[in-house]
């Protein structure tokens, strides 16, 4: 088990909506077990409510997370470098607004610098803190550029999301192998054709 995931704090940086106790919360799983029709006192289940509270507490670490706040160390020297810095298949682990369950995918993600880079590994960072809350793709990939457009001001930042939705794939419609794909392009990536076919090359596509 593990125990070293920090407690998430009463009130959601990024909602400001208060939370529930950890009992109050363990109470509403059990409720769903009752629910789903089985006996949450029966030994394989007496731990499931606290295994699931601490699942939540990893699942949706990002509204306890500032992405902009992952943004705020750059370095100035790149020496002339103008070209697009790419992250490429960054793994995706979201959840869905509507039915809270899985969102798995990819997602890629480009920017042209002006004189500042940021450390490559903050762009992951910042998908991290999106997607580790209840979403749906559209908005997910709208907040993951306009927040690397509003803290870097580089010349342009593509992001590209393709993924499957589990509320698809395991429940409803029930068709496996679709992938939902969204972008967004700023700047450069959004008026510059040739910019724009360039970063879709880096990721393998001729098109969107
Ligand atoms: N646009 C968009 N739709 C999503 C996303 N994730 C899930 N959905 C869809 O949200 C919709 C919710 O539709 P509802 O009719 O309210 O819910 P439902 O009765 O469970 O719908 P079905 O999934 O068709 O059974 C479904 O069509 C889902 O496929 C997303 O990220 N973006
Ligand atoms: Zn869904």
């Amino acid at each position: 088990m593990n125990r070293i995931l920090k407690k998430s704090a009463m009130v959601s940086m990024a909602t400001g909506v208060s939370r529930p106790s950890r009992e109050e919360a363990e109470a509403a799983v059990r409720t769903l077990i009752l629910w789903a029709g089985d006996d949450p006192d029966r030994e394989g289940l007496v731990g499931t409510p606290d295994r699931v509270v601490r699942s939540y507490e990893e699942f949706f670490a990002g509204y306890d997370e500032d992405p902009r706040e992952m943004l705020q160390r750059t370095f100035e020297e790149v020496e002339g470098y103008d070209e697009v810095v790419m992250l490429r298949d960054i793994r995706l682990e979201s959840h869905c607004e509507h039915h809270m369950v899985p969102i798995i995918g990819k997602v890629h993600i480009g920017y042209l610098p002006d004189r500042r880079v940021v450390g490559i590994s903050k762009l992951a960072r910042v998908v991290d803190a999106y997607a580790r809350r209840l979403q749906i793709q559209e908005k997910l990939t709208a907040q993951i550029a306009n927040t690397l457009q509003d803290v870097l001001q580089p010349r342009g930042v593509a992001v590209v999301i393709e993924a499957a939705h589990q509320c698809m794939t395991t429940r409803g419609v029930h068709k496996s192998d679709v992938a939902m794909v969204t972008s967004r392009m700023l700047g450069a990536f959004r008026n510059n054709g040739e910019t724009r076919r360039e970063f879709l090359t880096m990721i393998g596509r001729s098109s969107l």
